[in-house]
């Protein structure tokens, strides 16, 4: 590729940041003007090519007080029609106290902004050990790279021993976790009755065990028009929770549009994943969602939480209680580690896994 009049070798570049182990907030820390030319998105995929519209208040937020009981009723109409409809909804009254919420934030801003010698320890692409923190988890796949450095942590089925979390946002780390998990529990609750099965349901099919639990640092970028947070993309499993401080920057795809989702103190976000996509037979979906690069000052910070089966051997595909004549099965059964395998090997640019299942 050619950039003015130079010889571009990206892949060099690529690597050479990689190996330097700074992040993106250490390009940023160095006083750089203009983000590497790696950072660069096509003008295709750029944010402002796109119409952008404040149609903020599609995303519902919902009111859990009550969900176990004189409002659950109500809680699961609302739930499912979101879930039906955007795939994403905002939740308050969710039992976990703002305290929580954020010292979680606090926590992943104060692991970011140690100093590089002490971060760059914990700089990995092999997840192997439970705990990786990098730029981009498909840097080396992606046809641009975005603005923003990750914490990734599996939770469950098993958590990393415990010296190997950072020390800097251990507790909280863990406390987050044991907090989303009974959340999670509730959800899927809710979900499973929206979808007309027993409570129990998602629950027994492991979905609230695979816990992954990400800690994005997105810098302010002085190029914010070029780059982007995170590319468009659905997530790949049941449902995520996902914790945001006050800087926006989340959109979702709604139709050729893309809705802000507003920062709303002490609310959580949910999403629909492709697993919940595909066992759901398409009643529930799994809405495509980027981040803008942050052209704020200060960082924007967000925690998800990815709730996984943890069936790896499993056959996954629609339920039958979900599929009819009228209605038949929309995808082929599939085992959940061969879904994990191509979600590895693809670009997350914009591309759904659901395509490959689909019958
Ligand atoms: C659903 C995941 C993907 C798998 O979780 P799991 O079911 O509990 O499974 P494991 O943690 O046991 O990992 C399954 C396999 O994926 C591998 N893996 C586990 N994280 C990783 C990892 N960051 N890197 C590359 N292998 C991994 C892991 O080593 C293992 O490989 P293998 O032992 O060969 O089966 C889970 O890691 C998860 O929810 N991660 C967060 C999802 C996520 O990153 N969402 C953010 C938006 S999507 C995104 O950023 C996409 C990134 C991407 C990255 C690379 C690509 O090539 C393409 C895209
Ligand atoms: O940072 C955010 O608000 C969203 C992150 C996200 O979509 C993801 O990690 O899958
Ligand atoms: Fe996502």
């Amino acid at each position: 590729m050619t950039v003015g009049d130079e010889e571009y070798d990206r892949a060099k570049d690529v690597k050479q940041f990689d190996d330097s182990k700074i992040g993106v907030k250490g390009l940023v820390d160095s006083g750089a003007a203009t983000i590497p030319p790696f950072f660069v998105h096509p003008p295709e995929s750029r944010p402002r090519s796109t119409p952008t519209t404040l149609l903020s208040d599609l995303i519902p937020v919902i009111d859990l007080s009550g969900a176990t009981s004189s409002r659950r009723s109500t809680i699961i109409d609302q739930v499912r029609h979101a879930s039906r409809t955007l795939g994403f909804f905002q939740i308050t009254n969710h039992g976990i106290p703002t305290v929580v919420l954020d010292r979680t934030i606090s926590a992943i801003k104060a692991f970011n902004e140690q100093p590089t010698q002490t971060k760059s320890q914990f700089y990995s692409r092999d997840p192997g050990h439970g705990v990786a923190f990098s730029t981009n988890f498909d840097l080396f796949h992606s046809k641009a790279a975005s603005w923003r450095d990750t914490l990734q942590l599996r939770m469950g089925p098993t958590a990393p021993e415990t010296e190997r979390i950072p020390e800097i946002c251990r507790r909280e780390v863990m406390e987050w976790d044991v907090e989303t998990k009974k959340l999670g529990d509730l959800l899927m609750g809710v979900l499973s009755e929206g979808l007309g099965l027993e409570e129990g349901r998602l629950k027994e099919m492991t979905c609230l065990e695979g816990r992954v639990m990400v800690g994005h640092y997105y810098p302010s970028c002085p190029q914010p028009d070029l780059t982007l947070g995170i590319t468009s993309h659905t997530d790949p499993g049941v449902l995520t929770v996902l914790l945001q401080n006050q800087i926006r920057g989340l959109q979702v795809k709604f139709g050729e549009d893309w809705v802000d989702v507003k920062p709303v103190a002490g609310a959580l976000v949910i999403n629909i994943g492709d697993i919940l996509q595909i066992i759901s037979n398409d009643e529930y979906k799994s809405v495509e969602h980027r981040v803008l690069a942050n052209p704020f000052h200060e960082p924007r910070i967000s925690v998800a939480v990815f709730f996984n089966p943890n069936k790896r051997d499993d056959l996954f595909g629609p339920l039958p209680d979900l599929t009819s004549p009228e209605k038949p099965a929309l995808y082929q059964m599939f085992i959940y580690s061969e879904f994990m395998r191509r979600f590895f090997t693809k670009e997350l640019d914009g591309k759904t896994l659901m395509g490959y299942f689909k019958l």
